[in-house]
């Protein structure tokens, strides 16, 4: 475990989301700093300090995610910021009720093992955001969305990953929650039927970052060995 550190002051958003005529070019000490961002990220469920969020830290976060790659370029997310504690109930319910649905299916040992795990922060986290896809929201035609339709969705993805990451260089935590059926979400966030919840984020300052995923540490599944997952030009081809 490492302790969550200083918080990151308030101020502009970075030199990169503007205009640049040249190649903008990364130094040594900003790549290793990317790097450091993308393994000390966590998925943090229990560690929510109540802290308030700066709504410029806010900003930052959201504004790293609208700068996140899409198909065709069509930006298809939006982002509901949900701070009202009766709000947060119902998805607190919601997940309760789904998770007593997943516990269900686990097996013997295993089944109490999946209850123990505490797989969320919605109330004690001080922000949730929800990330939506709006899979109409350029037209039906979309560059690069043709032969693949849920291009669209995996870009809304690409938005989470932006602002996890952006989160973690601002020294906040986030944890995705998926046990909760997308109706709950619709319900509880008045999502127009059109438009898809992709995920619900709950953000804010935390006590620790631990070192390694929590379902690691807790024997649930390893660490994947990375050689075994690269092939060379075929499927299965070994390293
Ligand atoms: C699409 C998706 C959905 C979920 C998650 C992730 C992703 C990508 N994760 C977090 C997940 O458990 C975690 O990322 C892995 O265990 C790896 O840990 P680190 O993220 O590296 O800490 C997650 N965690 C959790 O406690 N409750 C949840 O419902 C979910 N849902």
């Amino acid at each position: 475990m490492s302790s969550a550190g200083a918080r990151s002051d308030a101020g502009p958003i970075p030199i990169f989301c503007r205009r640049e005529p040249r190649v903008l070019q990364i130094s040594q000490s900003e790549r290793d700093a990317v790097y450091k961002a993308i393994f000390a990220r966590r998925d943090v469920r229990g560690e929510f300090l109540p802290d308030p969020i700066p709504d410029e830290v806010l900003q930052r976060i959201l504004t790293a995610a609208h700068h996140a790659p899409s198909v065709g370029f069509m930006q298809p997310w939006d982002f509901i910021l949900v701070r009202d504690p009766a709000v947060k109930r119902r998805i607190k319910d919601g997940f309760e009720t789904a998770h007593r649905e997943a516990a269900a299916l686990f097996e013997g040992d295993r089944r109490e093992r999946y209850r123990q795990l505490k797989l969320e922060g919605i109330l004690e986290s001080p922000v949730g955001i929800c990330i939506t896809c709006d899979r109409a929201r350029t037209g039906p035609v979309v560059i690069g969305r043709t032969a693949n339709p849920e291009m669209d969705l995996y870009s809304s993805v690409c938005a989470v990953q932006n602002l996890w990451l952006a989160a973690r260089a601002e020294n906040l935590g986030v944890g995705w929650v998926s046990i909760v059926h997308r109706e709950v979400l619709h319900e509880a966030l008045g999502i127009p039927a059109q438009i898809v919840p992709v995920a619900y984020l709950c953000v804010g300052y935390v006590s620790v970052f631990h070192d390694r995923p929590e379902l690691e540490s807790a024997g649930w599944l390893p660490r994947l060995d990375l050689r075994t997952l690269i092939h060379h030009d075929v499927w299965g081809s070994g390293v």
